[in-house]
């Protein structure tokens, strides 16, 4: 019976669709299945008693020799972390390395010193997997704070952002500005060029002035149809002017033709309104909002193509 269950178990071993390997007490290879011969390349004349370091001399020192030397001095079994040992193994499927999951199980065996059992899995389909659904999420991701037509951040985008940035400011003790940026007379270019053209205008001003912001934590928004707000952190109100009076003839340098605009240049012109929170007089987020909504309106009262700025209260 013992003489039939041998030969049986080394044709499972070869059987199995996954990497197995038997070392004995000296690291000297006693089993190489028929997969690890496949993927490897070497057959098993050429790694049978041969010391696996000799075999693998790039796996010395690493995590699968620790995790063998576990299991044949301490007879504790181990399992590699795949995030840490994408493909330990130079095993291949069509010239692809093989994305592999390693565990070293020590072995008893009767009348010897304890042996180990190297099991390899090819993981390479889960991890694609997992890849794809991690792009995926960053996809979804994106696209969940990214406004639609312009590509911009999207008013959820600017909730998220502008709660972090006045968070910050009252903590590191730094002003924070918020403009807010208006197209002029936009249901007339509507009116007079049709929706299309409209939302050109709009793709078209939204990229020019996104462009001007230079720093990691400025951030513009699409706020409302027409209207898009710039959160401008450790920015004081004679800077936050200068860069809305930047803004406000960037608008107007991109030349696009607004024949409905009461302005002279018969230009798209923007408005702006600006609010900025002082380091010494810190305000809620919504009296921030409502200040640059109010100057907004201001500048639109007295005229368009204008900036205004409003203290928050
Ligand atoms: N093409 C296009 N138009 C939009 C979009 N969102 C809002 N609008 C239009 O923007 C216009 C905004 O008009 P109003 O709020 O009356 O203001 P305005 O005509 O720009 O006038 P002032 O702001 O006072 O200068 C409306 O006609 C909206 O239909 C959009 O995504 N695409």
């Amino acid at each position: 019976m013992t003489s039939l269950r041998l030969p049986l178990l080394e044709s499972v071993f070869c059987a199995v669709s996954l990497g197995a390997i038997v070392l004995d007490s000296e690291r000297r290879i006693v089993l190489w299945n028929s997969w690890m011969v496949k993927h490897s390349g070497l057959s098993h004349e050429q790694v049978l008693g041969r010391d696996f370091f000799d075999v693998c001399p790039d796996l010395r020192g690493g995590r699968v020799d620790a995790a063998i030397q576990h299991a044949l001095y301490n007879n504790f079994p181990s399992l590699l972390s795949q995030t840490l040992n994408k493909a330990p193994f130079a095993l291949f499927v069509r010239e692809e390395r093989i994305q592999q999951a390693v565990e070293v199980t020590p072995i008893a065996v009767d009348a010897a010193p304890r042996h180990c059992l190297i099991q390899v899995s090819d993981v390479s389909i889960a991890v694609t997997r997992e890849k794809l659904l991690r792009e995926q999420a960053m996809v979804l991701r994106s696209q969940t704070f990214a406004d639609g037509l312009t590509g911009i951040a999207n008013r959820r985008h600017f909730d998220v952002a502008m709660e972090k940035e006045h968070r910050r400011a009252k903590r590191g003790g730094t002003p924070l500005s918020l403009l807010m940026i208006d197209i002029d007379h936009f249901k007339a270019y509507n009116d007079h060029y049709g929706h299309q053209k409209g939302d050109q205008c709009l793709i078209q001003v939204a990229a020019a002035l996104a462009e001007m912001l230079k720093r990691p934590c400025d951030l513009m928004a699409r706020y409302g149809g027409e209207e898009f707000a710039m959160i401008l952190p450790e920015t004081d109100v004679e800077q936050a002017m200068l860069m809305a009076e930047a803004i406000r003839a960037r608008a107007q340098e991109l030349a696009i033709p607004h024949e409905r605009n009461t302005d002279a240049s018969q230009l798209v012109t923007v408005s702006i309104g600006i609010a900025t929170q002082r380091v010494d007089a810190p305000v809620e987020i919504d009296a921030l909002i409502g200040a640059a909504d109010r100057a907004l309106y201001q500048a639109k009262r007295n005229g368009r193509n204008l900036i205004a700025s409003m203290l928050p209260a």
